[in-house]
């Protein structure tokens, strides 16, 4: 088995704690459409096309997503991107993250995915909302998950990218029915998020929810950022809010959610460990954290070892994690009777686990 002593283990609470957690019914918020690539599905691909520097083999594949730092790790995740070549590819990878997301019990996603990505690299672009809305549709009948959309800026790719984004994202002859949100993502360090709040006002003014990334690999000032100009309504990770305590009790007193994927940030080296993350801090603050899978294989995890991790660093036991489940049905983007459904599903799982 290859080394992946950087990323950590399951939280492993205990057994009947974890087999809790993998039929409590969840919402995940923040998991990347290509990030979630199975390992099958990813080899299956590299064989498909040979020219790629993707391993083929599993084994090979676990060093493969050893990152050294960040940059490394958005190396990587684009190599896997360039594999991604037709629509059908699109919608066979979107069905299958769906089929494992409902087999963790999720119930609603909300996956980031970057159109830009795909357009740029000759993917017609009705096709490939095509392709993502009839794997939606099809994983909401089949699995009974429901998936909704996030577009995201890659925003190293530059202001070419905010634009194509943006268009994608507001023309009604394009846009696809499930989408839901307007995000920010790749590497922060020179990307000030100033630079595309007019991108972020189009997305707003066409009814989209603002979800950037900030703070996972700078400070809290690029949180603000995203608060005062991007008008974001959660924010993905920010891990480095925890630094500015005014900050958190901005978020804490406007429930502004935090995204919180531990174990992403162990796997590129924003934080050093598991024991050093802020997610103790944030629910101290009375901040509203979610728990989230960001690029699952890439990380070695899922969102139920995420749901461990967070019972092992937060001391919590079922009702602690129910609450947490439910934290992220109360942030998500989904209408008020599909929440209180939701919500009671997660009670009643809960009452009839304790139930002597
Ligand atoms: O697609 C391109 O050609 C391109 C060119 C230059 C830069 C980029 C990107 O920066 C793509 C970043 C890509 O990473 C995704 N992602 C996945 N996990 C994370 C995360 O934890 N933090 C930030 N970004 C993440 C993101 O959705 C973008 O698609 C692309
Ligand atoms: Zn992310």
């Amino acid at each position: 088995m290859t080394d992946r002593s950087s990323v950590p283990a399951a939280g492993t609470p205990d057994r009947d704690l974890q087999a809790f957690i993998a039929g409590l019914p969840k919402a995940e918020l923040h998991v990347h459409h290509v990030g979630s690539a199975s390992p099958r599905i990813v080899s299956e691909l590299a064989a498909r096309h040979p020219d790629s520097k993707v391993p083929t083999d599993p084994e090979a594949l676990a060093d493969y997503f050893t990152f050294t730092d960040f940059a490394h790790f958005i190396d990587v995740y684009l190599s896997v991107v360039d594999l991604i070549r037709t629509p059908e590819d699109v919608r066979l990878l979107t069905y299958e993250v769906a089929r494992d997301l409902a087999r963790q019990q999720v119930r609603y996603a909300e996956l980031t995915i970057t159109p830009f990505s795909s357009t740029r690299r000759g993917i017609d672009e009705l096709a490939f909302m095509a392709a993502i809305e009839d794997a939606r549709k099809a994983a909401e009948a089949e699995f009974g998950t429901v998936l909704r959309w996030c577009f995201d800026i890659p925003g190293e790719a530059g202001l070419e990218s905010a634009e194509e984004t943006a268009r994608l994202a507001t023309d009604d002859r394009i846009r696809p029915e499930g989408l839901v949100s307007f995000g920010l993502g790749g590497p922060e360090i020179g990307v000030p998020r100033p630079q595309f709040k007019p991108y972020f006002d189009r997305a707003i003014a066409a009814g989209l929810h603002s979800v950037p990334h900030a703070g996972e690999t700078t400070g809290p000032e690029t949180v603000w950022d995203a608060l005062t100009e991007l008008r974001a309504e959660r924010i993905g990770h920010g891990t480095s809010s925890a630094q500015d305590p005014k900050l958190l009790a901005h978020l804490a007193e406007h429930r502004i959610a935090l995204e919180v994927c531990p174990t992403s940030n162990i796997a590129t080296r924003a934080v050093r460990t598991l024991d050093e993350h802020p997610i103790k801090e944030f629910t101290r603050a009375g901040v509203l954290v979610t728990i989230n899978s960001d690029d699952p294989p890439m990380f070695g995890t899922d969102l139920n070892n995420e749901y461990a991790v967070a019972a092992r660093l937060l001391d919590l036991d079922e009702r602690g994690l129910a609450d947490l489940a439910k934290n992220a049905v109360e942030a998500s983007f989904l209408d008020a009777p599909g929440k209180a459904r939701i919500v009671r599903e997660i009670d009643t799982y809960t009452t009839t686990w304790l139930a002597p």
